[in-house]
């Protein structure tokens, strides 16, 4: 079984699909991390982002099994991670990892902003997280304080904004729901109400 979770910036697309993955015993891949790490690598070496081929050969050297969202966590790499994720061949290679990792036995977990409508159209269940773009920044505000990070809420609102706004309106593989998603929005649900509404969902449809 695949399901796919897609949703903006610190919608807790993470966070459910990590425990929905436990909860039927899937593999999990957060694909926002294969973003993140082509960019890691790009601004470690001091290379332009908007130079693709040296996109494309970082991508081929991934490690899925060795990414790690704490050192991938930042705003610079995130914010990076937005804008070499227009790159239409660097998404074609990404792709190609996640749609592996994916069609292995048993089935997993993705999510991110494409998993829906480009990675896996034919996963078993499509969600859509969001929550409001207030709710997000408190979220995502409160997470960096607690890693000892440095984080105001305005700043934080502006980047998401910022983020989103990029994310939705590229041409290649924009943000949106797929057709047939499923709408979870959390802005109101703790993690376990989430948790338990994306169980629900997921149950419904299986029954089906
Ligand atoms: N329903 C929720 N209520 C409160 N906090 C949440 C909820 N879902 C996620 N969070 C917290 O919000 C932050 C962002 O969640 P995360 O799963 O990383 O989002 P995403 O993967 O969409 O960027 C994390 O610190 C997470 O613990
Ligand atoms: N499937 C995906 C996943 C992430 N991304 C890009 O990677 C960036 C970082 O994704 P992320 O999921 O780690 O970001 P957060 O939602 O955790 O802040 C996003 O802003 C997107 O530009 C994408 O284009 N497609």
């Amino acid at each position: 079984m695949i399901i796919a979770i897609d949703g903006p910036a610190a919608s807790g697309k993470g966070t459910l699909a990590r425990r929905i993955a436990a909860h039927y015993g899937l593999r999990h891949l957060d694909t926002g991390l294969t973003y993140r790490a082509v960019a890691a690598a790009l601004l470690a070496r001091g290379m332009p982002l908007g130079d693709e081929a040296v996109a494309i050969a970082t991508a081929r050297n991934l490690d899925l099994g060795h990414l790690d969202r704490e050192l991938l966590s930042s705003h610079e790499i995130g914010e990076a991670a937005s804008r070499i994720a227009v790159l239409p061949g660097l998404r074609e290679e990404l792709v190609r990892l996640q749609r592996a990792f994916a069609s292995e036995p048993p089935g997993a977990v993705l999510d991110g902003r494409d998993i829906g409508t480009v990675v896996c159209p034919d996963a078993a269940v499509k969600l859509y997280a969001t929550a409001s773009p207030t709710e997000r920044a408190k979220r995502r505000t409160a997470e960096l304080l607690s890693k000892g990070k440095e984080a105001d809420l305005e700043t934080v609102l502006a980047d998401l904004q910022r983020r989103d706004a990029r994310d939705s309106s590229r041409s290649v593989a924009p943000l949106k729901p797929a057709e047939d998603a499923h709408l979870l929005d959390t802005s109101e649900m703790d993690i376990e109400t989430a948790f338990k509404a994306a169980v629900d969902i997921v149950d419904s449809v299986r029954a089906a």
